[in-house]
């Protein structure tokens, strides 16, 4: 110990092994049907039909897969590794002048506390979006909402175009699963597209730096994304972790070329009323090599009120969440992760029927 600042040091439990095989993999799904020109998703013919199948039991099985032949042109890819390259090598200070802060809600730190331990990187975030229409504050009584922007830096001055670029061939990408995620769950193809009309998106830069103790740290603690789906990039370092729904264990994703990692987030657990669950995963450093990441997450319009999808429910199977909306729960996690807190952060399960229900039970019982 000594080595690296308590503010890191994760608890017992949490921290990792370091000698974990790449064991049974996370699902890898390929997409080529999706560019052969004879299909198409809302005219689902067999093929089809049968990735319907593959990404419906890797969202229910795994709620994690990569995909291979995606579509996104690998030097758009290309571009934006680079151009997040040259921003982090520069100095902090350079760095500190797009920073995120309380009244900038997108833009470097490396502050950043998960389950209020600090994590080992330091992150770029973006809205793919910008201006974004956000609310102000958290704060239910605030109504006010306000235009959002994206913070550029002067170095490297190819960044912005870079990530435009490589965000909109992402995002086609990102309606294509969505599309197929609706599929497999019995809706029309298109029955989640009007929630990304306004988008609240963001895309982050995460470099994760060499660490001299590898062993009592995490690049990212634990967490689960609370959008609808993560499109994410890793270069060829590794270090992600998903837990297993199978046995609860750690199961580290093997870097693919070329491949992206695909998660569901809270967002589809909530409107599947929990047929698809979101699966906690988290990053492990290494002492050697710097590691670079790059997540897109698609979210919601800032005006969405998350609920179980109506055609999901039904008597025998009741909502199990009640109504949130989605900009006031978003904005409320982007303030809590700035800084270490003495509670936890908002989280899906706070809207549960159920945990409600029982916690009332748990208080009456207290009064008896
Ligand atoms: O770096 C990674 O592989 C994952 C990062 C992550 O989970 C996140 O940014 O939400
Ligand atoms: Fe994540």
């Amino acid at each position: 110990m000594g080595e690296v600042d308590e503010a890191f040091i994760q608890a017992l439990k949490h921290r990792p092994k370091l000698s974990v095989t790449e064991a049974e993999g996370i699902p890898l799904i390929d997409l080529s049907a999706l560019s052969a020109t004879s299909t198409n998703i809302k005219n689902p013919d067999s093929t089809i039909s049968d990735l319907v199948q593959e990404i419906g039991n890797a969202c229910k099985n795994w709620g994690f897969f990569q995909v291979i032949n995606h579509g996104v042109p690998f030097d758009k890819r290309w571009s934006i590794e680079n151009a997040a390259r040259k921003f982090f090598e520069q100095p902090l200070e350079e760095k500190r002048k797009v920073r995120k802060d309380e009244n900038k809600l997108v833009g470097y730190y490396d502050t950043e506390h998960t389950k209020n331990v600090r994590d080992w990187k330091e992150v770029f975030d973006f809205l793919v979006e910008s201006p974004c229409l956000m609310p102000a504050s958290p704060e239910p009584e605030d109504k006010e909402i306000a235009e959002t922007y994206s913070q550029w830096p002067d170095y490297p001055p190819e960044l912005r175009e870079a990530f435009e670029e490589y965000a909109k061939e992402v995002e086609k990408l990102a309606y294509k699963l969505i599309e197929l995620i609706a599929l497999s769950l019995g809706l029309p193809a298109n029955r989640f597209n009007g929630f990304f009309k306004d988008q609240t998106t963001f895309a982050r830069l995460n470099h994760y730096p060499p660490c001299p103790a590898p062993h009592l740290t995490l690049g990212v603690g634990r967490h689960k994304d609370s959008g609808a789906l993560t499109i994410l990039a890793q270069d060829d370092v590794g270090g992600l972790e998903v837990k297993k729904k199978s046995d609860g264990e750690w199961a580290r994703v093997k870097p693919i070329p070329n491949s992206y990692i695909i998660n569901i987030g809270d967002c589809i657990q909530v409107w599947s009323n929990d047929a698809y669950e979101t699966v906690e995963h988290r990053v492990v450093v290494n002492s050697e090599k710097e590691r670079l990441s790059i997540p897109i997450l698609f979210n919601p319009s800032h005006y969405t009120m998350m609920k179980p999808l109506d055609e999901l429910i039904n008597e025998q199977n009741p909502a199990k969440y009640r109504a949130y909306n989605w900009g006031k729960y978003f904005t409320s996690r982007l303030n809590s992760n700035l800084k270490k807190l003495d509670v936890e952060n908002l989280q899906i399960y706070h809207f549960k029927v159920q945990e409600s229900a029982n916690k009332l039970d748990g208080l009456l019982s207290i009064n008896k």
